[in-house]
């Protein structure tokens, strides 16, 4: 079984190809450099790998597994539960939409309008009334009207509000004949028309069929309901649309066994040393908030095993203990380098990915680093390496792979690459071999 196998890699940028059809094959203990010349396409290889980017085309697979986070239980369960919570947010949401409606109708009749239905008034463009006598004001309507709920409701339009409140007061107080045949409400004693219709069939055009409390209150439950079941499939199918889309994360690659480092030096420059390589194992901790809350007694020991294993780390790639609580930036830039290769080291990945980790170093630095390198390959974690610096390379490599414009061009030994021809042509030149 080969740890990473990049199998017709392809990386594009709009028109450009920065990695064109790699294959690549690392086996376990092993130390494997890429090299080539600038722009050759060998940081794009290792952000592809380490999940920063997806690729254009091809497959790469660690550990003979593609590095998609596989579909369980859980994920299905989450979905379930997103989907759930959406759906009753939903319908609490429709379900209360009917009384914010009421509300703000009341707010501007301040008076008359009681029970309606939202739903039902969306579906006929006006509000059915329960009760008495109301003063109502259809939406989009700029009348108002007096509606009688006995019975038939009649809807008596075309009123200015007094007219419509005088109306209803005279109808409710009792001093009113309604007289369904003519249209008409007459003051008895008086004889007065306080309102009438001015024909027949323009009134029937707002006569309606009055929906009970009961029906009203049935539609709006209904409604309530179709909306919440709209919000859980929204909410499901959502969950998984996303699950779907980060399937492939530098996060999950990372938990799998790949860590790396940066060709710019990446810290928490305002970190100290030791916080910063404790976040490498970030991923190992508890993330139970009540736990982290209430400081349980198993987080302060997780936390007491962590900080020794840090400091550790910080001794294998050769910081000293007396470094441990300064700030990252107060690092001299090669111990920077360091910290960035303890912090990869935490996440104790199986496959360690260094991008020019001898940049700006001095030659002294660049030995230690070569011994550092050789003691991380000893403690079982195989390397891939991006450098420049050829000593370096040719003194660790057990295998070399050669980028040219994005396209490998060799792969072998120290000494077959050193030797090919097409190499020496496009980033070795005769110097280097000689
Ligand atoms: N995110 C991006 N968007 C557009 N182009 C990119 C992107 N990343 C890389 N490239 C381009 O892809 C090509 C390869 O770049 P890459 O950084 O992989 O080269 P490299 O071999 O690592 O070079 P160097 O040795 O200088 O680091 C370059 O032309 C670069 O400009």
């Amino acid at each position: 079984m080969s740890l990473l196998r990049v199998d017709n890699l392809t990386m594009r940028f709009g028109g450009l190809t920065a990695v064109s059809g790699l294959n690549l094959t690392i086996e376990s203990g092993q130390i494997v450099s890429v090299i080539g010349p600038n722009g050759a396409g060998k940081t794009t290889a290792f952000n592809a790998i380490t999940g920063i980017y997806p690729p254009t085309e091809g497959t790469i697979a660690f550990e003979d597994r593609p590095q998609l986070r596989p579909f369980r239980a859980k994920t299905l369960l989450s979905a379930l539960a997103i989907g759930l919570l959406v759906g009753v947010l939903s319908w609490i949401a429709a379900a209360s939409v009917d009384d914010l409606w009421k509300a703000a109708i009341k707010r501007q009749l301040s008076d008359g309008v009681e029970n309606f239905s939202y739903g039902t008034a969306l579906r006929d463009g006006m509000a059915y009334l329960r009760g008495d006598l109301a003063i109502d004001k259809p939406r989009r309507s700029r009348t108002w009207q007096v509606v009688s709920c006995d019975g038939e409701v009649e809807l008596l339009r075309g009123l200015t509000l007094e007219a419509a409140t005088l109306a209803r007061d005279r109808l409710q107080s009792g001093e009113y004949e309604f007289q369904d045949s003519q249209l008409r409400v007459i003051h008895p004693a008086s004889g007065e028309v306080i309102f009438q219709a001015e024909d027949r069939d323009s009134l029937d055009r707002f006569r309606t069929k009055l929906v009970s409390t009961k029906q009203a209150g049935e539609d709006q439950a209904r409604f309530a309901v179709r909306v919440g079941i709209l919000g859980f499939l929204i909410g499901l199918s959502g969950t998984l649309v996303v699950w779907r889309r980060t399937r492939r994360s530098a996060d999950y690659i990372a938990l799998t066994g790949i860590a790396r480092t940066f060709q710019n030096i990446r810290l928490f420059q305002n970190m100290t040393v030791l916080e910063n390589i404790l976040i490498g194992m970030d991923r190992k901790m508890s993330n139970n908030l009540l736990a982290m809350a209430l400081r349980w007694p198993g987080l302060r020991r997780a936390e007491a095993e962590c900080s020794k294993q840090a400091q550790e780390l910080l001794r294998f790639v050769g910081l000293r203990a007396d470094q441990m609580n300064l700030l990252a930036r107060q690092l001299p830039y090669g111990d920077q380098r360091r910290l960035e290769i303890a912090r990869a080291l935490a996440c104790q990945p199986k496959l360690l990915l260094l991008d020019e980790p001898a940049a700006g170093m001095n030659p002294s630095e660049t030995v230690e680093l070569m011994g550092l390198i050789r003691r991380i390959r000893d403690r079982g974690v195989t390397v891939l390496l991006i450098e420049h610096h050829m000593n370096l390379v040719m003194g660790i490599s057990d295998r070399i792979a050669v980028l040219d414009h994005g396209v490998k061009i060799a792969e072998g030994t120290p000494e077959e690459v050193k030797r090919d021809p097409k190499v020496i042509a496009a980033y070795l030149g005769e110097e280097e071999v000689s």
